[in-house]
């Protein structure tokens, strides 16, 4: 893909790197929007984390949404997302089991949905926030009254 034909239609407050992501990565709002929708069909088929995402969401229009929001700002620096997933993590039952697991099925999904560039991209940015998600909860769960520490 070339910086002329990929149309930027995604909102975004760095429209200069988003296109320049895109065009290296492959990746795009629609592409993104499949990977979303597809890794969460896998999550709510999966054994291990169908139950802890079963607890929380009650609405999974709104969880798809956020999460598509999230993906564009992590891969194409779109600056859209604002929440705060530190939070929303620390109280979770969750440990490396469930991390690993995270992983893994975002891994193939990425791989199947993606260009090998775009995965790449994706999966070294999953990596690392699960990494910090992972050290957050066991902080917040060796000491529970302990404010949650802010990674980003
Ligand atoms: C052990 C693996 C994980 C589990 C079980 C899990 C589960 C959840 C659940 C249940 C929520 C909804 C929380 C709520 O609305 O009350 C959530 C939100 C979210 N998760 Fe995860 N998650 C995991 C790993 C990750 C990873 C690795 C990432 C990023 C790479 C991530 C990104 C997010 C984001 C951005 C939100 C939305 C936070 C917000 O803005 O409210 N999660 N997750």
């Amino acid at each position: 893909m070339s910086s002329a034909t990929v149309s930027l239609s995604i909102p975004t407050t760095r429209p200069e790197v988003t296109v320049a992501l895109m065009v290296e990565t492959g990746l795009s709002p629609d592409v993104l929007r499949d990977l979303v929708h597809r890794f969460y069909g896998c999550v709510r088929a999966d054994a291990v984390l169908e139950p802890i995402f079963a607890a929380r969401i009650t609405d999974w229009a709104v969880h798809l949404e956020r999460m598509v929001t999230f993906w564009s700002s992590i891969a194409l620096m779109t600056g859209q997302y604002h929440g705060r997933p530190v939070p929303a993590h620390t109280p979770l039952p969750i440990n490396a089991a469930h991390f690993d697991r995270w992983l893994a099925l975002f891994r193939a999904i990425a791989v199947d949905t993606c260009t090998p560039a775009g995965a790449l991209h994706l999966i070294e940015r999953a990596e690392r926030i699960a990494h910090s998600l992972h050290i957050a909860v066991q902080s917040a769960q060796s000491d529970p009254v302990a404010p949650p520490k802010l990674f980003f």
